[in-house]
């Protein structure tokens, strides 16, 4: 099934009438970060298997509830479990309507308008978009590149490297809906500047600035981790961590017009040495996300707390 404005909506449709929650905030949890959604307060809590045409989660640390509720009285939809590349779910994929109706497949290809396309992996943010979401937090455990990381430090992200964008994965591409969003949409503003400088005052007044960093978030596809020579690429292009997420969901919220706040856990450093005995492993990344849960749980119900309507933002 291919996705258009209706089909999202039937979705939406569907939560806003088995919730009374219309949350403006989103919060996407990373990998072991799901307990993040505990915090909010009068819960109305789905399984995504219960959700029309939600997708459902895969991984080990992505529990696969929606949870809304509220956070310093604000109310907030949360993903306790968001879907990746490597599980298989598409970034794009060609839904092709009238296959069937045309003998010639390509003449149908070349009628763009004949053909929708299915974004599973980033299918949440319309739906969030449709409910009145204005601010999206995303959240993900990635690797450290930058030497000066270490294991447990917390990342605001500036700027984003989109590694599969570069071979065409993109979760735009195909017939753009206007009603969404522009065909091209600006990505040099992607992660709220404002948002930052609160996370910052958030941080320095909970105490945290010792292991608050802001930095470039470089997404691959996974499943498999890096290489070494991958690693000290990645790190000579620019970035400071590395990851399997995240920077799909913030173009899509983009595009459809969401403020975006995001945020790395550094689970683990990246092995950038022939020496070293390291090795990646999930294990460790759930392990470091339950050591530093109740820091991001206070720094994110500060940062929901200092969130001020979107006035100016209509989608
Ligand atoms: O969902 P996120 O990006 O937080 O999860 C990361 C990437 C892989 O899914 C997993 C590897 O341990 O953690
Ligand atoms: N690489 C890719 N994704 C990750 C990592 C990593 O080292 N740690 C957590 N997610």
């Amino acid at each position: 099934m291919g996705y258009t404005y209706e089909e999202y909506k039937v979705t939406a449709d569907w939560l806003l009438a088995n919730t009374e929650h219309r949350p403006l905030i989103a919060i996407i949890c990373g990998s072991g970060l799901g307990g993040l959604a505990e915090i909010l307060k009068d819960q109305k809590v789905f399984s995504y298997s219960d959700i029309p045409n939600f997708p459902q989660s895969t991984v080990h640390g992505h529990a696969g509830r929606l949870v809304f509720g509220t956070l310093k009285g604000k109310s907030c939809v949360c993903m306790q479990g968001r879907f990746h590349l490597y599980e298989g779910y598409p970034i794009w994929k060609r839904q092709t309507k009238s296959a069937g109706k045309s003998a010639n497949k390509l003449l149908t290809l070349s009628r763009s308008v004949e053909f929708s396309a299915e974004h599973l992996v980033t299918f949440p943010i319309r739906i969030f978009r449709l409910l009145g979401v204005e601010t999206a937090i995303v959240t993900n455990a990635a690797g450290g590149l930058n030497e000066n990381y270490k294991v447990g430090d917390i990342m605001l992200i500036k700027d984003h490297l989109n590694m599969p964008g570069f071979a065409g994965n993109n979760p735009l591409v195909g017939p753009n809906d206007e009603r969404f969003g522009l065909r091209f949409p600006c990505m040099s503003d992607a992660y709220d500047r404002d948002l930052r400088k609160l996370a910052k005052t958030v941080a320095r007044d909970l105490g945290y600035s010792d292991f608050l960093k802001e930095g470039v978030y470089c997404v691959l596809g996974g499943p498999s981790f890096e290489t070494i020579a991958e690693c000290n690429m990645l790190k000579r292009l620019g970035a400071d961590a590395v990851g399997m997420s995240t920077v799909h969901e913030v173009i899509v919220a983009r595009h459809c017009g969401m403020r975006v706040f995001g945020l790395s856990l550094i689970t683990n450093k990246a092995v950038m040495d022939y020496n070293s005995e390291s090795k990646a492993n999930h294990e460790e990344v759930l392990q470091t996300g339950r050591e530093r849960a109740s820091q991001l749980e206070e720094m994110i119900s500060r940062l929901v707390e200092g969130i001020e309507p979107n006035n100016n933002n209509v989608c």
